[in-house]
């Protein structure tokens, strides 16, 4: 396993010198140890004389556990739930934040179904405040009614199995035009830089979209990705303030994280006011509708405004683009690595699919279940967002006997949950059978959907991914066409793939994946 979770990160070694430089720091302590016993004393006064705090590794005075989280969290968390955790619950102290971490199926459960409906808000987050106009999007928004009205809109009008078949001629254009980029390459006998071919596909997949025929005006692809570069900076990162939040008191750095965030949303409003200024000048012309028709055409049904819809275009492409390229990233370096699991799967892509087609088209994909396969298996080693989104907890909830107290932050270790040795047969390897039906093996029903709480690449209850279908079509297509058309292999003399990983809220390969491409000739 390439993961690197040795060191702490720099920036943690940095905050804690900076912590330490603050005079502040006395007065910090004190105010958390305070926070700290009231909630214990909550905890134990809640009517049930038994319930204590879930269990916690040793910590530091200030900066708690900080130093115990790696350069990986989702690596270092599941090691400390290894050691100190209790049914999968744990409680660390995140700088001077308590934070539940879940890391076994059943207390996944337990979070996302049975208590799901007080423990489904999200932290506070002062940058994606800032940037989301006091977070009226989907994803950072608080539970209640506007995130239900938001969230509705887009399960219902947005993101539905019949409206994701409707975006399919852009899908499949967009692959087009990807294939057409790798023939050139191979034709040349040059090497593709994978990772900026897949980025570009999954953005332009989705710019396509949600702008329709105005996504490629003034160069509106490109800024798109600027833009999202510059979010995930900002919300992605790591950012001081998520652990210290005592630190918003000091008037500079509060000013600091504003101004930056003000910078990225004003040019996120120059360019979202654009295009949605060009939809109302020609609302529905096109065959299919894209996101902002529809989203312009219902908004104020659900009582929102342009601004709403701002922050949730944000959250739509900051999501959906990101999370998909990974998956594509991982699905191909994996590929690389099990040489005869392409071979499977080229086998089943070539023979199913008429030789006389210029490509496999979504109609195709059915036919396929060693493709789906494949898909599941990378998001079980690999879930591009391993700890999801963390869930707040809105008011005190006992679990196995436990007191998780109101609003804390909860971090659900869905990487940890795909590979519980308890729960999966060679946990550590990829082995994409386990989930075909004809294997007779039980892991063989178990899908992301929500109800298997071993597999949560999109999350589950109400805090779901509303774009899982969304993006199970634009890697099935892409993922058979790369095998249809080609063979590929490591450049000579690169070895093996480089599967060392960074983390920011997703985890993606560290290094980018070069591959030679060579041209399958249909017989
Ligand atoms: C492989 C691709 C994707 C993965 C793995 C993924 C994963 C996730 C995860 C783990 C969450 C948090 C769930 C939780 O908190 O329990 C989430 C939330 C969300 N995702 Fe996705 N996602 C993907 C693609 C997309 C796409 C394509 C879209 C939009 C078109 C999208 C839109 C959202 C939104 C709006 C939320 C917030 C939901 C809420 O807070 O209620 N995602 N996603």
């Amino acid at each position: 396993m390439a993961l690197q979770d040795e060191a702490p990160p720099q920036a943690i070694l940095f905050l804690v010198l900076f912590v330490a430089f603050l005079a502040l720091l006395h007065l910090a302590t004190k105010q958390s140890a305070a926070r700290r016993s009231k909630q214990q004393q909550t905890a134990a006064g809640d009517g049930d004389t038994h319930a204590r705090l879930p269990p916690s590794p040793p910590g530091l005075p200030v900066i708690g556990h900080l130093h115990l989280v790696g350069f990986l969290p989702h690596v270092s968390l599941r090691r400390l739930d290894a050691s100190y955790g209790r049914d999968g619950l744990m409680l660390v102290r995140l700088g001077s934040v308590p934070t539940l971490v879940v890391s076994s199926p059943r207390a996944a459960e337990a979070v996302m179904r049975t208590h799901d409906h007080l423990l489904a808000s999200r932290p506070p987050s002062t940058s994606a405040h800032a940037l989301l106009n006091g977070t009226l999007d989907v994803a950072f928004a608080a539970y209640g009614e506007h995130w239900r009205q938001a969230k509705k809109l887009l399960t219902t009008h947005l993101l539905t199995v019949k409206k994701v078949q409707s975006y399919r001629a852009g899908r499949e254009e967009e692959v087009r035009l990807a294939m057409a980029k790798v023939r050139g390459a191979a034709a040349a006998g040059q090497a593709v830089d994978m990772s900026e071919l897949l980025y570009a596909f999954t953005t332009d997949v989705m710019c396509r979209a949600v702008s329709g025929r105005f996504f490629k005006v003034d160069g509106r692809t490109e800024l798109f990705r600027e833009l999202l570069d510059a979010t995930a900076a900002l919300i992605g990162g790591f950012n001081a303030e998520d652990y210290f939040p005592w630190l918003l008191r000091v008037g500079l750095f509060r000013r600091t994280i504003f101004t930056k965030a003000d910078k990225v949303r004003k040019r996120w409003d120059e360019l979202l006011d654009r295009v949605i200024d060009d939809h109302e000048g020609r609302l529905v012309q096109q065959q299919e509708p894209d996101f902002i028709e529809i989203l312009l055409s219902h908004h104020q049904d659900y009582g929102l405004t342009r601004n709403h819809l701002k922050a949730m275009l944000i959250d739509i492409f900051f999501g959906g683009t990101d999370t998909s390229y990974i998956v594509l990233e991982f699905v191909m370096a994996e590929l690389l690595r099990n040489p005869h699991v392409m071979s499977i799967l080229q086998a089943e892509i070539r023979n199913g699919v008429p030789s006389r087609q210029q490509m496999v088209t979504e109609h195709d994909l059915a036919g396929l279940p060693y493709l789906k396969a494949v898909i599941n298996e990378t998001l079980r080693l690999h879930p591009p967002a391993p700890l999801l989104a963390p869930h707040f907890s809105m008011t005190d909830v006992l679990i196995d006997g436990y007191m998780v107290p109101a609003k804390i932050p909860i971090l659900v270790n869905a990487w940890a949950l795909g590979r519980d040795k308890s729960v999966w047969d060679d946990a550590e390897e990829f082995k994409p059978k386990r989930f075909l039906a004809t294997t007779g093996n039980d892991d063989a029903t178990i899908n992301f959907k929500g109800n298997d709480f071993e597999f949560l690449p999109f999350g589950a209850g109400r805090r779901m991914c509303p774009g899982m279908n969304f993006s199970i079509s634009t890697l099935e297509i892409m993922v058979a066409n790369l095998m249809y058309h080609f063979n590929w292999y490591m450049p000579v003399g690169t070895g093996c793939v480089d599967m060392t990983e960074v983390f920011s809220l997703t985890v993606h390969l560290k290094n980018k994946l070069i591959l030679v491409p060579q041209i399958h000739t249909v017989e």
